[in-house]
């Protein structure tokens, strides 16, 4: 019988290591993996099954003792590679001269690790700013870049950065926010544009004032008393959102009631305040049952679409949906019809939960600040039509009305760290430093909002400093909640059109502030960063105002 031995001593261990590195060092180093996660560990198997078997059928070795041996070999040939990364990363590696915590070098799920509890990377962040500087190594391959001028060169229009793999997460659904492939990107992007013409947007002003109606409504019913300002905010986005996309709401202003899918989706995104890496991400959501919710949450969307093309669900009035309806025809391919549905989840996802978010914090702000109340309502009472209700058109150039916004929006950005992007082949340059080709980068608003080098008393709500006192802005250029250049937010009119409305209308009819026992903390200090806010309870009162009825004009 023939044997085969791994004793020490001989050349079978320094092969596997040495095999264990040249698959590092030939194969790992290069190009994108991310995709390939469950490919890799099924080559893996494969292979540890065919060796085990070889051992068998050609050296007459006994099962269990092929099974020890290829798995001794597998061992030293993962110890190999894992060496080759460790050594790489700590000594070799093109971030190597960027500080950042010891562990981060080695991998970027130390990132995960310190933030998985709380879903707090927007304070992560912040603390990590404060310790290391404007050059953060977040991960292995992860630059954090807390510099405004920063923010044109990774994302302006001139950017050569590209969408890092973190946007593959779906593939292959890909929407025009998730697409990485820049050609079909910007061929989306023009189809999106006509939707958001301006007489497109003054098309939706009529639907959005009804919801805004039936927002209002629902809080005259609290009579005063103490509600939950965050879940109405929610309800108001997903049913603005829902009839935009699909030409029927989530009835959830209505109802009262949270919607099965906004249920499932609130779940289902809770997953990425883990910032996980991508490819861990995708072997994830591989596993049957483990991410169930959110392909129900998808097959949910699907089906509306589905419905809406059919013509069950046909809308009087224009929605987002209808126009890129327009651009297939009648006869809509495979291919287009897994864009159109990824894009009309798009539009739930990227348009609810931002408005809902901003909402919130505007409102979670101005109870703090009452103050600003005062001076809103001084600005848009001569702007009011006679009924006391407002046009888009008349308020949209409110100096304090947008100061509001812009303002919570430095402070309180949705996202509010991580839209990462990858370096072009041969770098880029921040403010003269250079930064390696390939690596994925992020300038957190959250934490530019709170830079001083870019604004004066940066902790500080001060709305004037966007008209009235501009020099307390130092740098605008990091200035980007909407981000910025070709990848930018494609329904910041819309968006804007929404918060000013439902601002002018609150205050109008409402004095608000929080009710005793509460000071908005509650909110602030429970908000999770899950790419987008995870909104925590945002207890204020709307009491009525003496001499303003609910809903005048309607
Ligand atoms: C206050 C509300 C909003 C904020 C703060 C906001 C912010 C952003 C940001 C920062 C991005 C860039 C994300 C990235 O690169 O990964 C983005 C992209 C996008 N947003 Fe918004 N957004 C808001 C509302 C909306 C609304 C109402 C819509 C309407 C459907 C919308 C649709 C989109 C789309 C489609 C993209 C992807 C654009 C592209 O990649 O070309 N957003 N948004």
């Amino acid at each position: 019988m023939n044997s085969i031995s791994i004793a020490p001593g001989t050349a079978w261990p320094f092969a596997a290591i040495g095999a264990g590195v040249g698959l590092h060092l030939g194969f790992f180093i290069r190009g994108e993996h991310h995709m390939n996660g469950v490919k890799y560990m099924q080559i893996a198997t494969l292979a540890f099954c065919g060796f085990a078997a070889a051992l068998t059928r050609f050296y007459g070795v006994t099962l269990p003792s092929a099974l020890l041996t290829t798995s001794s070999i597998s061992g030293y040939m993962l110890l190999g590679t894992l060496s080759s990364t460790l050594a790489y990363r700590l000594l070799f590696h093109p971030l190597r001269r960027f500080p950042g915590p010891f562990g981060a070098q080695i991998t970027s799920l130390w990132f995960s690790n310190h933030v998985y509890r709380n879903a707090d990377a927007h304070k992560k962040s912040l603390e990590l700013y404060k310790k290391y500087g404007t050059f953060v190594r977040v991960g292995s391959n992860d630059l954090m870049i807390v510099h405004p001028l920063a923010v044109p060169v990774v994302h302006g229009l001139q950017s050569k950065c590209r969408k890092a793999s973190w946007y593959d997460e779906d593939w292959p659904r890909a929407s025009i926010h998730t697409s990485r492939d820049h050609q079909f990107h910007h061929s989306r992007r023009r189809v999106w544009s006509q939707a958001f013409s301006d007489k497109a947007l003054r098309g939706y002003e009529n639907r959005i004032v009804s919801y805004n109606r039936a927002l209002i409504d629902r809080l005259y019913e609290y009579g005063g008393q103490p509600v939950n300002a965050a879940k109405w905010f929610n309800y108001y986005s997903f049913d603005v959102m829902g009839d935009l996309a699909f030409g029927r709401d989530f009835d959830m202003l209505s109802s009262g009631q949270q919607h099965w899918a906004v249920g499932l989706l609130e779940e289902a995104m809770s997953i990425q305040g883990l910032k996980l890496p991508t490819w861990i991400f995708r072997m994830l959501v591989a596993v049957p049952g483990l991410t169930e919710k959110y392909w129900r949450f998808i097959h949910y969307c699907d089906e509306q679409l589905d419905l809406k093309i059919k013509g069950e669900k046909e809308s009087e009035n224009p929605d987002l949906m209808s126009t890129l309806l327009e651009d297939v025809g009648s006869q809509p391919s495979k291919q287009d019809m897994l864009t159109l549905r990824s894009d009309s989840r798009t539009i739930i996802v990227a348009g609810s939960d931002t408005t809902a978010a901003t909402l919130s914090h505007i409102f979670w702000q101005l109870a703090s600040h009452p103050e600003h109340i005062d001076l809103l309502r001084k600005e848009l009472a001569p702007l009011a039509s006679e009924d006391g209700t407002f046009e888009h058109q008349k308020i949209q150039h409110a100096d304090h009305l947008n100061a509001i916004i812009n303002e919570t929006l430095r402070l309180n950005p949705v996202p509010p760290t991580a839209i990462v992007r990858k370096t072009p082949p041969e770098g880029i340059f921040v403010d003269g430093t250079f930064i390696p080709g390939n690596m994925h980068v992020w300038t957190p608003q959250y934490v530019i909002g709170r830079s001083e080098i870019a604004y004066e008393r940066p902790y500080e709500f001060i709305p004037e400093r966007w008209y009235s006192k501009p020099g307390m802005i130092k740098e605008k250029a990091g200035y980007a909640p909407f981000s910025t250049g070709p990848y930018g937010c494609i329904g910041r009119p819309l968006a804007l059109m929404q918060l000013r409305l439902v601002i002018a209308d609150c205050i109008t009819k409402f004095d608000i502030g929080y009710p005793k026992g509460h000071d908005g903390s509650g909110f602030i200090d429970n908000v999770k960063d899950r790419f987008t806010w995870g909104l925590a309870e945002l207890i204020l009162c709307f009491r009525p105002r003496s001499g303003v009825e609910a809903n005048e004009s309607g």
